[in-house]
């Protein structure tokens, strides 16, 4: 019977194809990647894609912010998570949950964000049912809070929480390691990585903590960010490892890059924060308001 929940404990229990694989780091020669996998036994059949027959996986965009919300549900038992929603686009998320006959578990979220109002507190009125969930570190307020080490589980899936600070103390990561995928929030984006000055930002800790707990996966797994401003939509650690202007510097001279970045403080930084430290519930513009009453 497949669970949903967060897993406190470390210790993982049942093999996977993919985790074997992830474990061996080679495929077999005679492997077929379409063969069933034994019902019962969660797994991917496309190794190193970063969807499977078993997970629907939706990524989704807001143009106004450039932010992208992230659709992960089990085929099997239709248990759902959205990380990152933005409150403007709630209702697209909660008619697609409902249209892909979803049952959404958790909306999530990788940081209290500072550019736009999450959309956690509108979906769980539209989707009852759900709860919200942010890192322990973060100091905001949810119905779930999650410590590094813990695994999100929906169905025969699971998302364990890495600490990523450094853009702010609260940064968490998601891996997905049966998928080969990691949710990166804005400690990494493509070819760039969440600004340090503001929110008790470090740009020592960020490079410490992407080096350490992103750039440390192997490889080939596809890194999906929060963010991205050029059109990008996904990265891997070895592209990253290897093109990403900051990150490819040393420590220092990527302190200075950060030092000099320039960049105007988000338009909605004001109405976001305050907003987001309680889920997306507090003080918000009339037109929102009137959408959760
Ligand atoms: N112009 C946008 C804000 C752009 C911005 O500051 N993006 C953040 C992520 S959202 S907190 C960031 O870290 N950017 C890093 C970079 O190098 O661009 C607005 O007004 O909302
Ligand atoms: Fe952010």
């Amino acid at each position: 019977m497949a669970m949903s929940g967060v897993v406190r404990s470390s210790v993982r229990l049942r093999p996977t194809w993919s985790t074997w694989t992830s474990v061996t780091g080679n495929i077999p020669r005679n492997f077929n990647q379409n063969r069933a996998i034994p019902e019962g036994i969660c797994g991917i059949r496309a190794i190193a894609s970063h969807s499977s027959n078993n997970m629907i996986f939706r990524q989704l965009f807001d143009r106004e912010s450039c932010t992208y919300t992230y659709l992960l549900a089990d085929e099997a038992s239709k248990d759902a998570v959205l990380i990152d929603p933005v409150i403007e686009l709630a209702k697209r998320d909660a008619q697609l949950v409902e249209e892909l006959g979803l049952k959404l578990k958790y909306v999530m979220n990788t940081h209290v964000h500072a550019d736009h109002i999450t959309g956690s507190g509108l979906l769980k009125k539209l989707v009852p049912g759900s709860q919200s969930l942010i890192s322990v570190a973060s100091k905001a307020m949810a119905d779930v809070k999650v410590n590094p080490g813990e695994k999100v589980t929906f169905g025969c899936h699971e998302l364990e929480v890495r600490s990523t600070p450094g853009h702010t103390n609260g940064c968490i990561t998601y891996v997905c390691h049966e998928q080969r995928t990691a949710f990166t929030g804005d400690a990494l984006l493509i070819r760039g990585c969440g600004r340090t000055d503001f929110q008790e930002g470090s740009s020592e800790k960020l490079y410490d903590s992407v080096h350490s707990e992103i750039l440390s996966l192997p490889d080939d797994y596809i890194l999906y960010p929060a963010h991205d401003y050029k059109g990008q939509t996904a990265t891997t650690v070895r592209e990253e490892k290897q093109y990403n202007p900051r990150l490819t510097k040393t420590k220092d001279e990527f302190v200075d890059i950060m030092a000099n970045l320039g960049l105007a403080y988000p338009k909605k930084i004001d109405v976001s924060l305050p907003a987001n430290l309680v889920c997306g519930l507090y003080n918000l513009p009339d037109d929102l308001a009137a959408e959760l009453e």
